[in-house]
């Protein structure tokens, strides 16, 4: 596949195998999302390209309709469901039958298809009600039985393009479970994620790729430890990330938040000392998630204190522009549509907040500036490629979550708040990206990370608040492991495996 002068995918075979879970796996940028989009139709790859599926060639460019008449369905990034729209009007998005001579939509018998794809899965959800009201693993079998109205049981392929990446352990406990299921039928499936635990606990084989080309093409995962994959993706090992211990809120300069309520969040208070990274979990609907917009004005808050070293900010009036000048930045989960300008490129987006306050100084963000900066944070974050001019809409995934992460740290911020910030970056780069955070902190930042990736809050946090209805009910030390956030979060004992797989394949 090519775009431009840019050959992206170099001669890529893969084979799923009916009735297996095939993990794709590749650093930020190694093509993967673009495979899945040329299986897809989205994109049309080079001539030479040849896919059959169940045996049958497909035309290229892949057409929609005749993929889906082979059963050929993916589901998107964060499960690709529109929040305002309700279960049934989601599920038949883009499929809705008009009757021949009106046009007009005949619910009943949508209804009823949508109804029996849920009987198949086995699992009912309300079909009324607006996605964005259900809880997490709900939302995961609307997205899942979304797919599946293309597939029919042992026939096709479902891909999953990062489609779990928001999934608390719960929630991703109940999707494997269902995938399970839908493989057992014959069905096969190609799994595309950055959690290597996934891949380690629930896929029968695994395809790498490194530049665009295979460098593992289809190999049985069962024996494999995430170092093992770690170490095949990247080609090194990681390096440890030490942590230094950080400041004493009771003894260091502090930022204090008092009583902030909002949306699911109650009178919460905590502390963070400059220097000192604080992660917040819990689970769905806990209000760990409603913090970081509360703190930054993105959400209005009902009630709530906020106490930088020199001033004190009454949360219900803060706006994100009296946030921004009160040195508090936020990274939002969500960068497609919340954090970064898609058509405009990477100097542009890493610069945004200066030139958008200096224009109105009498010191305008002169040129030579901009570029030293902007190549700084691209050298220090690597972003792929290294090109300050590119477009961000056409960077891979986890590049554009580090120019997110440039635009805001470039700011140097007193308080710095994260929403989940190493979505969708490979482990290499979330090794970076933590680093990265931690030397902010380091150099005298007080930091707050929303999240719920034990494995992430593991490696960068101080200290980790957990919340539960609205409120903070336990608090964990530095040392946790994944395993202790995982107890803490949901008291279950310890992590169960994703998946028993039936058989080795
Ligand atoms: N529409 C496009 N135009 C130009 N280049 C593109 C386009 N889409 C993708 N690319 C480039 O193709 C390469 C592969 O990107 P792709 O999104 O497939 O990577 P990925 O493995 O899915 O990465 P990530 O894990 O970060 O999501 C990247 O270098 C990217 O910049």
């Amino acid at each position: 596949m090519t775009f431009g002068t840019s050959r992206v995918l170099k001669d890529v075979t893969l084979e799923v195998a009916p009735g297996e879970i095939h993990g794709l796996i590749g650093q930020n940028g190694s093509g993967k999302s673009t495979l899945a989009k040329v299986l897809t139709g989205l994109y049309d790859p080079d001539s030479g390209t040849r896919l059959s599926v169940d045996g049958i060639d497909l035309s290229l460019p892949v057409r929609p309709s005749e993929s889906r008449a082979r059963g050929v369905a993916v589901v998107h990034q964060s499960l690709g469901l529109v929040p305002e729209a309700s279960v049934l009007e989601n599920m038949r998005l883009g499929r809705l039958k008009g009757s021949r001579f009106l046009r007009k939509i005949d619910w009943a018998a949508e209804r009823a298809d949508a109804e029996r794809v849920f009987e198949r899965l086995g699992r009912s959800v309300p079909l009324d009600v607006p996605v964005a009201t259900l809880r997490e693993d709900e939302r995961a079998t609307v997205a899942i039985a979304r797919a599946l109205q293309d597939v029919h049981p042992g026939e096709g392929l479902i891909i999953f393009d990062e489609s779990t990446r928001a999934l608390g352990r719960k929630a991703l406990e109940h999707f494997f479970g269902m995938l399970d299921d839908i493989v057992a039928t014959g069905t096969a499936c190609l799994l595309i994620t950055h959690r290597l635990e996934e891949i380690v606990d629930a896929a029968d084989r695994v395809t790498i790729l490194r530049d665009g080309r295979v460098i593992e093409g289809g190999r049985a995962v069962r024996g494999m430890s995430e170092a093992d994959l770690t170490a095949l993706m990247l080609g090194r090992d990681l390096i440890n990330i030490e942590k230094t211990p950080a400041p004493d809120v009771a003894t260091a300069e502090a930022v204090h938040i008092e009583d902030l309520s909002g949306r699911g969040v109650q009178g919460v208070g905590f502390a963070v000392a400059a220097g000192e990274v604080v992660g917040l979990t819990g689970l769905g609907g806990s209000g760990y998630d409603d913090v970081p917009y509360l703190l930054t004005g993105a959400t209005p808050a009902d009630s709530g204190r906020i106490s930088l070293p020199d001033e004190t900010i009454d949360a219900s009036k803060l706006t994100p522009s009296a946030a921004i000048r009160a040195g508090i930045a936020l990274v939002p989960e969500g960068r497609d549509y919340s954090g970064l300008a898609m058509a405009m490129s990477v100097s542009e987006n890493t610069t945004f907040p200066q030139t958008a306050r200096r224009s109105r100084s009498l010191r305008p963000f002169n040129a030579r500036d901009e570029k030293a900066l902007v190549s700084g944070w691209i050298e220090r974050l690597d972003v792929q490629p290294p090109d300050p001019h590119k477009i961000v809409g056409t960077l891979s995934g986890g590049n554009q979550q580090k120019v997110l992460l440039a635009k805001w740290l470039a700011t140097k911020p007193q308080l710095f708040v994260l929403h989940e910030p190493t979505q969708a970056v490979d482990v290499g780069a979330r090794h970076t990206i933590v680093e990265t955070i931690r030397q902010a902190a380091a150099q005298g930042c007080a930091v707050v990370v929303s999240g719920s990736d034990e494995n992430e809050l593991a490696l960068l946090c101080d200290r980790i608040l957990v919340f539960s209805e609205g409120e903070i009910r336990k608090e964990l030390g530095g040392d946790s492991t994944p395993d202790d956030i995982v107890n803490a979060i949901y008291a279950t004992g310890s992590r169960t495996k994703l998946r028993q797989r039936r058989q080795a394949s």
